[in-house]
């Protein structure tokens, strides 16, 4: 039975591993055995096989880790499936990509790098405008998750590959497939050592075809624009995409640490050169079993890019749907955002630097409802101690940043929404999520913390504002706020189980100026 059921487990399950309100330890490698003389962190009951899996049953797992912290203590240790099943990335690690990390991250999503970006961000939210303003209608609601994700994804694609390619909606597409298989838990993530387990899934013939896909896909992209960079004399800087930066560094990198051809087509997959061992694991997969020996580390970090648009585009629902449950807080957004921009006719970023409401709506919907509630997995490089209790080597640690945040001993009234929490200098109020703060982690904190902040919230700001300048937005006929659908779905991120359905009602006409970069 148990085998039964995991093989229809959400992907979020692979997550049982996890820690609660600060780490929670998965000793991936080994338990401590008797006379080892370690103290680990308290674990609850286990069942033979599956270990703490059936603590997990019927909860998103952030949820039932935080109510198992209550009962455990903020540091727990819970084990699951093949304990022995510890991604393991064998061969070279480390400082070659660690100094190509070093090297490429500036580059790619500095603050520099995401306002070359802003023309794209501009022309995109013209588009989101005038698609909510050709559906409204007081008698039909705007399905708003849906504009507010083709707009993220979007703007991230021309980033990323620029407007020019004709191939825009083939790698939308890809990655929204790439989507659809990494929410599937599989029985080789449960029993990655076992053939039979191997034979019996769909999932690893689904992956190497997508990846197949995406590969080839990229090979196209890629020889196209080195064809063209050959023909043309130069490329303005600020002309760039994210592809172009990259081509740019391969030509410019000592060869001492080259960044392959490969390098940069995992870079646009996975979008993540920042998990150097995903990136090694990558380079030596040689085929499909192995992928799912690394499984839980490496398919958490595949399509970082649209894990990346994800997030963005899943914390603009949340803000929106808080707005919407939170009248008196819409009312005091809408009127700084119109206050603000009163005598434009658009919403640009310049506008945004006095929105300083919207900031305190963006920190207090991060507080509630952080994109990645477990941040992402981090594995325990040597041994050490937390809270007095012993953290092996090779132990992988979550942290949840969704009951960290939600934490009574650290926010007053923590499920209620109220962005004038934010509003004080010292003390609670000061707290920022720029990773200096551990009562509020939403990108993480310390080394792995999400280098893509900017650039999401960039997206962040920009949508709100024009969202909240343009139009005025009610619930449908009958619904009263409290009975709004407010339940998360299982995965990764924290994305909202039902789309946000909203009467838009136009309030200043949607220029055509926004369409100037286009
Ligand atoms: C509001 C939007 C976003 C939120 C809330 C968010 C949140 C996070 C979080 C919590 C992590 C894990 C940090 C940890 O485990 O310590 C992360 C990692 C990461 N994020 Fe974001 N993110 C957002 C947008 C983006 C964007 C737009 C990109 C790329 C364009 C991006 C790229 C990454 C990458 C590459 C990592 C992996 C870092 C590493 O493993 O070292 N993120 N993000």
């Amino acid at each position: 039975m148990a085998l039964a059921m995991a093989a229809e487990l959400p992907f979020y399950l692979l997550l049982l591993p996890l820690v609660a309100i600060v780490p929670l330890l998965y000793l991936a490698v080994s338990r401590g055995r008797p006379g080892s003389g370690r103290r680990l962190p308290p674990s609850p009951w286990a069942l033979p096989v599956i270990g703490h899996l059936h603590h997990l049953a019927g909860a998103l797992p952030h949820r039932a880790m935080r109510d198992l912290a209550r009962r455990h203590g903020p540091l727990m240790l819970l084990r699951f499936g093949e304990a022995h099943a510890a991604p393991h990335h064998g061969g070279r690690r480390g400082p070659p990509l660690l100094a190509l990390r070093r090297r490429v991250a500036p580059e790619l999503l500095s603050t520099h790098r995401v306002h070359s970006f802003r023309p794209i961000r501009e022309d995109e939210i013209g588009h989101l405008l005038r698609s909510v303003a050709s559906e409204a209608s007081p008698a039909r609601p705007v399905n708003l998750s849906e504009r507010i994700a083709a707009f993220v994804a979007d703007s991230s694609v021309r980033a990323i590959i620029g407007s020019r390619t004709p191939n825009r909606d083939t790698f939308l597409r890809l990655l929204e497939e790439g989507l659809k298989v990494i929410p599937g838990m599989s029985l080789p993530d449960i029993f990655p050592s076992s053939r039979l387990a191997m034979r019996l899934s769909r999932v690893p013939g689904q992956i190497e075809r997508r990846r197949g896909a995406m590969l080839g896909f990229i090979n196209t992209i890629i020889e196209e624009r080195k064809n063209r960079d050959a023909a043309a004399t130069s490329i303005e800087e600020h002309d760039e995409d994210l592809l172009d930066v990259l081509l740019r560094l391969q030509k410019d990198m000592d060869s001492q640490y080259p960044l392959t051809t490969l390098n940069i087509k995992t870079v646009i997959i996975v979008s993540s050169l920042y998990n150097q061992q995903e990136l090694m694991a990558d380079q030596n997969l040689h085929n499909v079993s192995k992928f799912f020996r690394t499984s839980i580390k490496h398919r958490l970090n595949l399509d970082m890019f649209a894990a990346g648009s994800e997030t963005s585009s899943t914390m603009i629902q949340w803000a929106m749907a808080e707005l919407m449950r939170n009248p008196t807080v819409m009312q005091k957004a809408q009127e700084e955002v119109r206050r603000e921009l009163a005598g434009h006719d658009k919403v640009t970023e310049d506008g945004l630097t006095n929105l300083h409401y919207l900031q305190l709506v963006i920190k207090e919907t991060l507080r509630l409802h952080p994109a990645a509630p477990l941040l992402l997995p981090h594995e325990c490089r040597s041994p050490c101690e937390v809270l007095g209790f012993d953290v092996p080597q090779g132990a992988m640690v979550l942290v949840n940043a969704w009951a960290i945040g939600r934490d009574p001993a650290h926010w007053d009234a923590p499920e209620e929404f109220i962005p004038e929490r934010f509003q004080e200098q010292g003390g609670m109020g000061g707290r920022d999520f720029k990773g200096t703060d551990f009562e509020f982690v939403p990108f993480g904190a310390g080394r792995r913390m999400c280098p893509g902040m900017s650039f999401g919230l960039a997206h962040v700001e920009l949508a709100l504002a024009g969202l909240l300048f343009h139009f005025d937005w009610q619930l449908p006929e009958g619904m009263a706020p409290e009975e709004m659908d407010m339940t998360e779905a299982a995965g990764i991120t924290t994305r909202r189980r039902s789309d946000l359905l909203v009467i838009c009602i136009p309030r200043v006409p949607v220029s055509m100026e926004y369409v100037r970069y286009g």
